[in-house]
């Protein structure tokens, strides 16, 4: 695998304060991040998602999945948006992604968070990933395929606004307090209808398990 010359020599920090958001750029060659965007969009197990809104379980237009390691060859559960999922084992594909953005990021991570959305008219809404199952300020690397769309931080209390392009192939890591102290999202827009694919590597810090 060729490691691309887009790649920063240093990561570029993006929040003002009160975490801390590292941008790597793209630690892809276009021609890896084709395959491995081809090779996500066949065969991960692609469902819409679903929340719990008003006591009614809605399903989103974007599709996701769930990876995590096993322990003892059973799936991790973990909640969110009051519902639970439970975990598919990482691909041989996934697994080498976890490997490299573990380098990259010198974190470790033992669940990906794999987010679909078809086209510019699917986003997701702003939200901080502060779930009680993850680790606490533990770190969140997102790594990105296909197309390249706009990512937005907003300070819970401030309320400043941070905005950057995620390139395809581009690693972005969280931690700290940013989930503390600011919100993200991805804002939906009509001027881009190619497909993206969004992994975020997470820790879930105590695993339930599935029997
Ligand atoms: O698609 C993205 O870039 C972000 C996804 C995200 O924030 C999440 O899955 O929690
Ligand atoms: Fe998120």
């Amino acid at each position: 695998m060729n490691l691309f010359s887009s790649l920063l020599d240093e990561p570029i920090s993006i929040l003002p304060n009160d975490g801390e958001v590292l941008y790597y750029g793209e630690i892809f060659s276009p021609e890896d991040s084709d395959f491995y965007f081809r090779q996500l969009l066949n065969t991960i197990p692609w469902q819409h998602d679903q929340a719990m809104v008003l006591g009614q379980i809605i399903e989103t237009k974007r599709k996701v999945a769930w990876c995590a390691d096993t322990i003892d060859n059973k799936p991790f559960s973990y909640s969110y948006s009051g519902v639970t999922r439970y975990s598919q084992p990482f691909s041989p594909e996934l697994l080498s992604l976890k490997k490299l953005v573990e380098q990259h990021s010198g974190e470790t991570y033992n669940s990906c968070l794999l987010n679909l959305y078809h086209s510019g008219e699917e986003g997701m809404a702003w939200h901080s990933d502060g779930e009680d199952d993850l680790k606490e300020r533990g770190a969140i690397a997102s790594l990105s395929f296909g197309a390249e769309r706009k990512f937005s931080f907003k300070h819970k209390f401030s309320k400043e606004v941070v905005a950057l392009q995620l390139k395809v192939a581009s690693l972005l890591v969280m931690k700290g307090n940013t989930q503390q102290y600011w919100l993200h999202s991805l804002p939906p827009t009509k001027t881009v209808t190619e497909p993206r694919i969004n992994l975020t590597f997470r820790t879930i810090d105590k695993p339930e398990l599935k029997i």
